[in-house]
């Protein structure tokens, strides 16, 4: 792949006049035909270090264990040190021992040493350009235009930005520049130099640019220049940083800390999985910026003495159309009613065109900006130039191959740097086990695994250790890999915007990079829009049958092992349930039914509505057909298929529904002065909802319970003067709706008490 680097060996970044190299066409087969081939002296390399003699199967159960409650234990401990590519391993060398364990297992002999052979009889993939199809207008309208967009007001909007600007014009202090420095950064990306100097100006702005295109360093680096400046006298937070997952808050900690290493500007990272307790320490010091995921955040601030967000003057979205959607939506509330309102705003995403119009009319106007500029630079595209998009058409009746089509994928042509993105957590870990099994080097990164398990196949996958990264859609935003070479779509992503930020995991800062995306009859609409947003030609790839038909065989011989390893892993997940049990009851009998401090943890949702908010946004069970009836015990790979493509169909029904759902009117403007701003436009034909006396006491459900009944907010508190008991009995005063950004909000009980 060809990299832009300059003669001085900076990697240089892109404007927007530039062409990109594409991948060329009439390379595609010498090209696949080299990865052929390094794949195969790759897999010999594997052949000649699979097998250790030192290894024995059986060595875990050469003592005779007698069974009690602690050796169970001690013996989860022991076989939990297993990993699951430990037993993959253990699988595939038992196979190549002992063919009599079952009769097919030349399978995996077959695949380190003969398929070689086979493979170089097999023919390669083909690849053909998809033509654009002329637009027909047959009056039919689509959502998009159906919709009557509720535009965002900005003071000012920049689409260009002065490509001859460089870091030294913005007035970058030394430190930072020597951190750019180290960083290689010679000159600014387009989205740096079109948004540094109106942040270092102190205005709210909502910033788009396309992925890979340097977004972080873009508040990054306003953020320390004005930090510099500060009073050190006391410290405390003054800027808060959000990012949707705990990867990318570690990866933008670390950017900021890179940036900043010659200056004595203090980061904190509160991200969730992380130690709770050092980020307490370290957020008792009064960090300048803390850069947090919101669940930790709200943890901290309800729970950390001295940790609050009254002090913060400026906050950033990463990924701002993420932070404000549903998913996060009470929660950021929270956050919001809980920081300082006099504050600069920063909004940044690839992906924010859409969202804009809903901030303004949903539930969280509460991080409406003030006077905003819009910054949308390459607003033209949201995909890299230099992103070569291909597609895999999936029959209809042939869904059950994607296992096959993905494994031929990654055996044959995308051997390394690849990505594989799926729709569920239970898929990314079959596909570990049914690749491992073939010999690939593959790793898992979703929810369903620890924190230290998610970084360490993070850091395996950029150090090269692993080749191959399965992934959900925990990854697909933000996350910076250095090489990312292919990103493969099991399926269709749920929507555009999935598709864009997945496949933006390469063809970074100017890079080439390659998608592939399968697409079956169900995602065809999908695929249309990808196809009328795409500025480049997009290819269709065919991977020939007879190949898939032998990756659709190889995986059924192993279905048995497959079965085998997930056995051993149920089993050792019921041992560590009983494990986890004992620990619980063992500190009820110690007097101590919280933990190591005793401290009972609070959380501004009961545990209750916790569960129901993420029972509402449940997608279906992976084992649960969207009637809620049990599937079949047993999945067949058509089955397994299904329910990923209606899974991403669920979310994207969800998200329609949701843009054409009449908005709740929920605010209402204080007197024009200086904080609260003007007053908000009064919207004509509609009746003011009327609040009566009786209706508060009489209504007894629970939605009107929180509605009328909510304690005083944050603010309502700080003017009874009741500063010191602010992070006292929390709980119950999240619908206290209050002031926020100069736009006084009231619940119906906090009217009356105002009267
Ligand atoms: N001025 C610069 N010169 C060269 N490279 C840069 C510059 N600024 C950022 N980069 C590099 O560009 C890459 C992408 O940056 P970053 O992760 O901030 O992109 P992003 O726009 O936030 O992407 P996404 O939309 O996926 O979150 C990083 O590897 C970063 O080191």
């Amino acid at each position: 792949m060809e990299t832009f680097v300059d003669q001085r060996g900076f990697v240089r970044t892109i404007d927007d006049s530039e062409d990109v190299p594409v991948l060329d066409e009439s390379s595609d087969s010498e090209e696949e035909t080299v990865s052929v081939q390094q794949q195969k002296k790759k897999k010999k390399k594997k052949a000649a270090s699979a097998f250790n003699p030192g290894f024995s199967l059986f060595k875990q159960f050469d003592e005779a264990i007698p069974f009690h409650d602690d050796i169970a234990l001690k013996t989860a401990k022991k076989k939990a040190a297993s990993t699951l590519d430990e037993k993959i391993q253990k699988m595939r060398k038992m196979k190549k021992r002992d063919p009599t364990l079952n009769p097919d297992s030349e399978q995996y002999e077959m695949e380190i040493d003969e398929e070689e052979d086979e493979e170089e009889e097999m023919a390669p993939d083909t690849i053909k350009t998809k033509d654009k199809k002329k637009k027909k207008r047959k009056g039919k309208q689509t959502q998009e235009e159906i919709e009557e967009p509720v535009k965002q007001e900005f003071a000012d909007s920049i689409d260009s930005y002065d490509s001859k600007l460089n870091f030294q014009d913005m007035k970058i202090s030394r430190p930072l520049m020597k951190g750019l420095a180290t960083l290689q950064f010679e000159k600014p990306t387009p989205i740096q130099a079109a948004c540094i100097p109106v942040a270092l100006r102190g205005r709210d702005l909502c910033a788009c640019a396309v992925t890979g295109s340097g977004k972080t360093v873009a508040f990054m680096l306003p953020i320390l220049e004005r930090l510099l400046y500060r009073p050190v006298q006391q410290a405390c937070t003054r800027v808060l940083i959000l990012v949707p997952t705990r990867e990318l808050a570690v990866q933008v900690h670390q950017v900021g800390r890179q940036l900043g290493q010659f200056s004595n500007v203090d980061i904190c990272l509160a991200a969730g999985g992380l130690d709770l307790k050092s980020q307490e320490a370290a957020l008792r010091m009064g960090p300048d910026i803390v850069v947090a995921t919101p669940g930790r955040l709200i943890d901290h601030l309800h729970n950390s003495p001295n940790f609050n967000l009254n002090s913060v003057e400026i906050l950033v979205l990463d990924e701002a159309d993420r932070m404000l959607d549903e998913y996060f939506a009470e929660q950021m509330k929270e956050i919001i009613r809980l920081c300082n309102f006099q504050r600069q705003t920063m909004l940044f995403s690839a992906t924010m065109t859409d969202e804009v119009r809903f901030w303004m009319c949903n539930d969280l106007a509460a991080v409406s900006l003030k006077d905003p500029v819009k910054v949308f630079v390459n607003q033209n595209t949201d995909i890299a130039l230099g992103l070569r998009q291909e597609f895999i058409r999936i029959r209809e009746n042939r869904e059950g191959d994607r296992e096959a089509i993905v494994a031929a994928l990654v055996t044959r042509t995308f051997c390394d740097k690849c990505i594989v993105f799926l729709q569920t957590k239970v898929q990314a870990h079959r596909l570990h086990v049914v690749l491992g099994l073939l010999g690939v080097n593959v790793g898992e990164l979703h929810g369903n695994l620890s924190q230290a398990q998610r970084l360490e196949a993070l850091q395996k996958f950029k150090d090269n250790s692993v080749d191959v990264l399965l992934a959900t859609d925990l990854a697909s935003r933000g996350l910076d890999i250095e090489g990312v070479k292919t990103v493969i779509n099991f399926t269709m992503p749920n929507t555009l915007k999935h598709y864009v930020h997945r496949v933006g995991r390469t063809a970074r800062a100017g890079k080439a990079g390659r998608s592939v995306t399968l697409v079956g009859e169900k995602e065809r609409k999908m695929l249309k829009e990808v196809v009328k947003h795409a500025k480049t030609p997009l290819k269709s790839r065919i991977v020939p049958p007879e190949v898939v038909e032998h990756f659709r065989n190889q995986i059924a011989d192993m279905e048995e092992d497959i079965a085998t390893i997930e056995r051993e892993e149920r089993e050792e997940r019921q041992l560590r349930a009983l494990e986890n049990q004992t620990n619980k009851a063992q500190r009820l009998l110690d007097g101590d039914p919280n933990g190591v401090d005793g401290m009972k943890r609070v959380w501004f949702q009961t545990h209750k509505d916790r569960m129901a908010e993420k029972e509402a946004l449940r997608l279906g069970e992976y084992n649960k057909d969207n009637k809620g009836r049990n599937r079949k015990e047993k999945l067949s790979a058509e089955d397994r298929a299904k329910f990923e493509v209606e899974k991403a169909q669920l979310y994207a029904q969800r998200v329609s529904k949701r843009k054409f759902k009449p908005k709740r009117l929920r605010a209402c403007a204080e007197d024009d002065n200086e904080e609260t701003g003007p007053p908000a436009k009064k919207k004509k034909n509609k009746k003011p909802k009327r609040f009566s006396f009786d209706e508060e006491l009489t209504k007894t459900d629970q939605r009107s319970v929180r509605k009328f009944r909510a304690g005083p907010s944050f603010k309502e508190r700080q003017l009874m003067g009741a500063q010191e008991n602010l992070f006292k009995n929390r709980r119950g005063t999240r619908e206290g709706d209050d002031v926020i950004c100069g736009v006084q909000v009231f619940t119906a009980s906090s009217q009356s008490a105002y009267k």
